[in-house]
């Protein structure tokens, strides 16, 4: 079911947007001078739309840089006299909001660690009641897309009608080559339920490794994102935080040049017919899938009818291994990953269980309900 949000285009929000939208800046305000002299080189790049910069860290670990404080946001107020550059900062609290709104910042964002926490979402969307101002709300630092969307309800609802998501990826305990897995399947998720609401990709968190940025980049923007928040320092080799992550303004123009824009539609009648006609063939083998699909389940129902009369166990482990090991080997042969074939015959083999469990026993009916209640 999609969502029920009152969203504004990104375009009716933000005049003169670069193509990609791109929001730059140091990760952290340092010193008046880091902040206006990287917004003055990201100005001349002629690519960033808005200027970024924190000025209240929240960071895991007490003892770190957390934030230069308010006194930032004078120096935001100087860069964008300057520059022309609209400015971003991360709110946390009501009291940052409020002075975040009295100094004339044009963007907020929540971060991945508020939005994981309602209390602090509901205390910014309160101190939001009646203003209009863009507000971008990062996913929960966990994979949980209904924290994530409570968070933009509970923003949107306060009457903020400027929303966006940032998608900076998630914590994850397996050691992985991201600082923050992103998790496309969620973003991609968010946007089905809300085609209309802009997803902004924050490579910089995804990666923490600026080698890694373009190539996320030019993922997001195929994924039809709407736009990147990118961070860029004059001189990351000093940064005060997130230094291995950061780009020089310079670095971050070079970036942007190699991306190519694509568009969800596009190109002239022959482009068309060629996109339908394949799409056209994708359909036929989609409708026969399914068929072959509800066969299955037939079977796998005729299997449990027999398997009831004669006090078998439904699941078999060994014949499931051996059905699993055959399908990945000849979907090999057939350049399908072992990783799609297994994920895509395991979907199938539960859901073979499930209709084997009701056939065994009726009273599992109630028990079913409830696992599907669990697992809603
Ligand atoms: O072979 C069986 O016993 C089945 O019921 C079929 C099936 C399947 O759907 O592939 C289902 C459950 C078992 O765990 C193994 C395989």
């Amino acid at each position: 079911m999609k969502l029920n949000l009152n969203i504004q285009p990104l375009s009716s929000w933000i005049t003169a947007v670069n193509e990609p939208f791109l929001i730059a800046g140091p990760c952290s305000a340092e010193t008046e001078e880091q902040l206006v002299a990287t917004a003055h080189l990201l100005k001349n790049t002629g690519k960033v739309t808005a200027l970024r910069a924190g000025i209240w860290k929240p960071r895991t670990r007490p003892g770190e840089f957390e934030g230069i404080g308010s006194i930032g946001l004078e120096w935001l107020k100087r860069a964008k006299a300057e520059t022309g550059l609209p400015t971003a900062v991360e709110v946390a609290t009501a009291k940052h909001v409020e002075e975040a709104l009295a100094a004339g910042v044009d963007i907020l964002w929540v971060g991945a660690r508020s939005t994981a926490n309602p209390f602090t979402v509901q205390e910014i969307a309160d101190a939001l009641k009646g203003v209009d101002v863009p507000v971008l709300i990062k996913n929960p630092v966990n994979p949980d897309i209904s924290l994530w969307i409570g968070a933009i309800e509970r923003i949107n609802n306060a009457g903020i009608t400027k929303l966006a998501a940032i998608h900076r990826g998630f914590s994850s305990y397996e050691k992985s080559a991201f600082r923050n897995e992103p998790m496309w399947d969620i973003a991609i998720h968010l946007k089905t339920l809300a085609p209309h609401l802009p997803i902004i990709c924050d490579p910089s968190h995804i990666t923490g490794n600026r080698d890694l940025i373009g190539y996320i980049s030019q993922k997001a923007l195929d994924l039809d994102m709407q736009g990147l928040i990118i961070e860029s320092h004059i001189d990351p080799s000093v940064a005060w935080t997130d230094a291995k992550q950061q780009v020089t303004p310079a670095a971050l123009a070079e970036l942007i040049d190699r991306l190519i824009l694509r568009k969800p539609e596009g190109g002239d009648a022959v482009v068309k017919d060629k996109l339908s006609e394949l799409r056209g063939t994708i359909d036929k083998i989609d409708d026969l899938l399914i068929q072959k699909i509800a066969e299955r389940m037939k079977i796998a129902e005729q299997i449990g009818i027999h398997k009831r009369d004669n006090d078998i166990t439904i699941l078999q482990v060994n014949r499931w291994d051996e059905i699993l090991q055959k399908a990945i080997s000849y979907g090999k042969a057939l350049q399908l990953s072992e990783e799609f074939t297994e994920k895509f015959l395991e979907l199938v083999h539960s859901e073979s269980i499930r209709r084997q469990t009701a056939i065994m026993n009726k009273d599992l009916a109630a028990g079913q309900q409830a696992e599907k209640l669990t697992h809603a």
